[in-house]
């Protein structure tokens, strides 16, 4: 049981994390037909490429600035019922963009989503904005642009996902250099769905504070040497690398040989419901599959707290909760 656990939360897509109900309910009232991606109350993919597929088809049926305040309070409001006391949530301003929202309406939205649940609970959330490889740099660029703008105190990250296979690092450099110029925190999706050389193209053209997942890192043993080395935290989201068939099974996974080695690591769900977890039974793993002790696990949530993107009063406070 990890229940009694306080819980912290550094990788997860807001519009991954959008329930089947909600999302069917939302599709109903937009009389939008999403029967090919979401059917007998769980959502449909086959594969990363369809996973992507039909992340992008259900975050269509989110609309209104109102939409996205209701899913963001949704959310945080069930993290906070499992003793969650601080979250980080990957933003798409782009994707605002796209359905005719506007990027401003889409974070206006979202934040007052934060205000409603910290209100309520008193969890605390800051947003990481994202560019996604498979809409290509100049997309990238206009999303790192946006965030470094923003001039928004909750949005103090930024990030890289999207289709893992599409360009190299470098190709999106400049969107990097952007973002780090702002003074915002680093984080990258890398050695999720490719291999070791990702991670590595990673650090060295990035430099980020943090990676997300980066557990194919294992594949080279110098590597994880180095990540260990560098401090550099691994936001790692073992439910949805079993989803996804990255490893096999949890006996498998590479958390405890990287826990090891010396790396910093963190535990998150990433798309929940689209993986079958949630953060809960992502803790639950830790303990159950992983066998990690009470005190290992909060390790991982301080780490979490350390790595967060936020300014000092606000760690410290964060860390007075624990
Ligand atoms: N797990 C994931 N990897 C890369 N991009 C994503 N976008 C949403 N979920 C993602
Ligand atoms: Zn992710």
């Amino acid at each position: 049981m990890t229940s009694h656990l306080k819980k912290v939360e550094l990788h997860c897509h807001l519009e991954g994390a959008a329930s089947p109900t909600l999302t069917w309910a939302q599709a109903r009232k937009y009389n939008i037909d999403i029967s090919p991606y979401l059917a007998d109350g769980a959502y449909v993919w086959h594969d990363f490429a369809s996973f992507l597929q039909c992340y992008d088809k259900v975050s269509e049926v989110y609309k209104t600035e109102e939409d996205y305040a209701l899913l963001t309070e949704t959310y945080l409001e069930e993290l906070a019922a499992v003793g969650t006391i601080y979250s980080e949530l990957i933003v798409s301003p782009d994707h605002g963009k796209r359905i005719g929202l506007g990027a401003d309406a889409y974070i206006e939205g979202v934040c007052e989503g934060i205000r409603r649940a910290k209100a309520k609970s008193g969890i605390e959330a800051r947003l990481i904005v994202t560019g996604e490889r498979h809409f290509g740099p100049e997309s990238v660029i206009g999303a790192a642009e946006y965030a470094a703008k923003a001039k928004n105190p909750l949005i103090t990250g930024f990030n890289l996902a999207g289709e893992e296979r599409m360009g190299r690092v470098a190709d999106y450099a400049r969107a990097f250099d952007i973002a780090r110029h702002a003074g915002l925190g680093l984080t990258i999706h890398a050695g999720e769905v490719c291999g070791a050389f990702s991670v590595a193209e990673a650090l060295d053209v990035v430099r980020p504070s943090r990676i997300g997942h980066g557990v194919r890192a294992i594949e080279d043993m110098n590597l994880v040497r180095r990540i260990a080395d560098l401090g550099t935290v691994l936001e790692v989201c073992p439910g949805s690398n079993i989803a996804l068939n990255v490893f096999p099974d949890f006996a498998s996974h590479p958390l405890p040989r990287l826990k090891e080695a010396g790396v910093r690591v963190t535990i998150s769900s990433d798309d929940p419901p689209f993986f079958h977890t949630s953060l809960k039974r992502e803790y639950e793993l830790a303990a159950d599959a992983f066998g990690f002790s009470d005190a290992a696990i909060d390790e991982m949530t301080r780490t979490g707290i350390e790595a967060a993107f936020v300014d000092e009063p606000t760690r410290q406070a964060i860390f007075a909760r624990m």
